[in-house]
């Protein structure tokens, strides 16, 4: 993924990072210590926990930069998790389509 990616591409373009990550286990990759952790999942439901507060916090404090930076973070960490559990990209849009 790079900064020319068109804002509505940009999820996907993450989740085939994070699938590719999840294939080849780069090292110097963040996405790899995710999947390789000692804590297994754990470590990225940790993560979750960490962000979620991060954001409510920010929110709490109005700020709005940091939310918009504690939200991506959170973003990421949920398509690892997602990822790590056998879902995709698209199973989530089709749970959200199906609430309409
Ligand atoms: N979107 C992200 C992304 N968002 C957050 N993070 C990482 O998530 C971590 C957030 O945790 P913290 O805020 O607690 O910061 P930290 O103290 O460094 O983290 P810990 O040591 O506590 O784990 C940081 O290390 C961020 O770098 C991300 N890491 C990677 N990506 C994307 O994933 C792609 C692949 O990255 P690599 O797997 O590193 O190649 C990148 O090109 C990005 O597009």
């Amino acid at each position: 993924m790079d900064a020319d990616t068109p804002a509505d591409e940009v999820l996907d373009e993450l989740f085939s990072t994070i699938e590719s990550r999840k294939a080849e286990l780069p090292e110097d990759s963040y996405t790899t210590a995710l999947f390789t952790h000692e804590k297994g999942e754990n470590y990225v439901l940790e993560k979750i926990g960490e962000e979620a507060t991060e954001a409510i916090l920010a929110a709490k404090d109005d700020d709005r930069e940091e939310l918009l930076a504690e939200s991506a973070d959170l973003v990421y960490h949920l398509l690892v998790l997602l990822s790590m559990k056998g879902a995709s990209l698209e199973d989530l849009r089709t749970e959200l389509r199906d609430r309409f």
